[in-house]
């Protein structure tokens, strides 16, 4: 059953066109990987998809339901509560410890500190980070930021996991532990993930890639088209 879709979406930034008419769906407990040269509009597609970004025309649905129509506060609540998300640069806070950092979208969704950040601290387990729960962002290596900023993105439950390059900042063998546990948590949890990357390597754990060009999804495999 598709979760999500996105129909003849386009999206122009003034004069540059980002996305063309782009198409793409996703059932539940699918992981896609969105490939396609720089500028092709794996980022915007993935910002249309997630309600971040109100697109010119096309449609966004996601469980039946309208997304691109939604008033922002709506569309809002659905990121808080159904969507994850991890980038390229974790993006944690600073200030903050690794468990509050995970806790943080528990806290903003109402969850009371005690509560959010025990359940916080069930994921530095699952994903190797025992003993590191109260180091801040500089106290940490870039594997580690990022399976904090995993552990941030999976803690609310999602039913969708958007992510967006999420280890075009780490070195190769890092990067394929970061989405083994990402996979696996997917896995898991029956979630769909929404993986943007350039890689190749990173791109094989999904289970259907699609590819872009000037900001079109082309759904044949690279192998088909040749390159
Ligand atoms: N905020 C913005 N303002 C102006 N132009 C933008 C903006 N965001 C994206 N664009 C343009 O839209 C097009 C698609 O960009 P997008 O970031 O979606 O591509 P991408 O495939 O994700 O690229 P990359 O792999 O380099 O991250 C590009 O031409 C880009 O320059």
């Amino acid at each position: 059953m598709t979760l999500i879709a996105a129909k003849d979406v386009v999206v122009s930034f003034g004069s540059t066109p980002a996305l063309r008419g782009a198409d793409l769906s996703a059932s539940r407990g699918e992981i896609v990987a969105i490939m396609g040269p720089s500028g092709s509009g794996k980022s915007t597609l993935l910002h249309s998809l997630a309600g971040i970004l109100a697109p010119d025309s096309g449609e966004i649905w996601f469980d039946g339901r309208r997304v691109d129509t939604m008033g922002e506060p709506e569309r809002s609540t659905l990121r808080r509560e159904r969507f994850g998300f991890v980038f390229q640069f974790g993006q944690l806070v600073p200030e903050l410890t690794a468990e509050e950092n995970v806790a943080l979208p528990l806290l903003l969704g109402g969850q009371r500190r005690a509560a959010a950040l025990r359940q916080a601290r069930a994921w530095f387990e699952r994903l190797d980070l025992e003993g590191l729960e109260q180091r801040r962002s500089g106290e940490l290596s870039g594997g580690q930021a990022q399976r904090v900023a995993l552990a941030r993105g999976l803690v609310c439950g999602p039913e969708i996991l958007f992510a967006d390059e999420p280890t075009g900042a780490l070195d190769s063998l890092t990067g394929e532990r970061v989405m083994e546990l990402l996979v696996a948590s997917a896995r898991e949890h029956g979630t769909t993930v929404i993986l943007v990357t350039h890689e190749p390597r990173v791109a094989v754990y999904a289970d259907r890639e699609v590819i872009m060009r000037d900001g079109l999804v082309n759904t044949l495999t690279p192998d088909r088209i040749g390159s």
